[in-house]
């Protein structure tokens, strides 16, 4: 399956659960993150802030109360920047309606220990579909030290992500 197929098969995956379902695959996800030898490790750590269709990293903020957490911050339309997480009160809606840090900018991307990261759809080779943007394809080279943990519902583990050269592979798939 092409890309753009698979992205409508997964949207079309995500509807045919409910907002409930969604949320106990998010918690089932987000703990096994959070109990992950990695994770309890990690000094700093980079996540995402969750929009509605994907797994809920609200758990992963609270968990890693005492780590460095960085989020990233669209800055253009190929571009991103991170900025620490210095709290729920510093996140503000940014490009895409997600929550953004407002917090001060973190440029010290060979500090970065874990990364946790967002995607469509996953195969067990840790191959990534995103939304199709290339923000995370660009960014990650920054960072070839942090282990890419990539983290998704049950029903977008897919048999095979088409990849491209410029993929970025995960270290390690998380899908419940
Ligand atoms: N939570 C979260 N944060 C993230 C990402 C992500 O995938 N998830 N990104 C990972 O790259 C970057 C932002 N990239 C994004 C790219 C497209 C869309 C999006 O909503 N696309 C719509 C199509 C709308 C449009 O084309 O304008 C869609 O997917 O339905 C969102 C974020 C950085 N932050
Ligand atoms: N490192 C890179 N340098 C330049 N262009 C890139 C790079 N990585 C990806 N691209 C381009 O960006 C576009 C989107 O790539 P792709 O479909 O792999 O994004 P994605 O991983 O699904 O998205 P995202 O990372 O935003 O979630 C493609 O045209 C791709 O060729």
């Amino acid at each position: 399956m092409h890309k753009t197929e698979l992205r409508q098969a997964i949207r079309n995956s995500k509807r045919q659960h409910t907002a409930g379902e969604l949320g106990a695959m998010s918690i089932a996800a987000a703990n096994r993150v959070a109990s992950h030898p990695r994770f309890l490790s990690a000094k700093t750590v980079m996540l995402y802030c969750s929009l509605a269709d994907e797994v809920d990293t609200a758990l992963l903020m609270a968990a890693g109360t005492g780590k460095t957490i960085v989020l990233p911050r669209v800055t253009g339309p190929a571009t991103m920047e991170l900025r620490l997480f210095t709290g729920p009160q510093s996140l503000a809606e940014g490009a895409f309606h997600i929550m953004e840090p407002t917090g001060p900018a973190f440029a010290d991307y060979g500090k970065i220990d874990l990364a946790i990261i967002p995607g469509m759809a996953f195969d067990r080779e840790g191959h990534r579909l995103g939304r199709g943007r290339g923000y995370y394809d660009r960014f990650l080279p920054l960072m070839p030290q942090a282990y890419k943990i990539g983290i998704c519902f049950p029903f977008q583990l897919v048999d095979s992500v088409p990849t491209e050269p410029t993929d970025i592979a995960m270290d390690e798939v998380i899908w419940k």
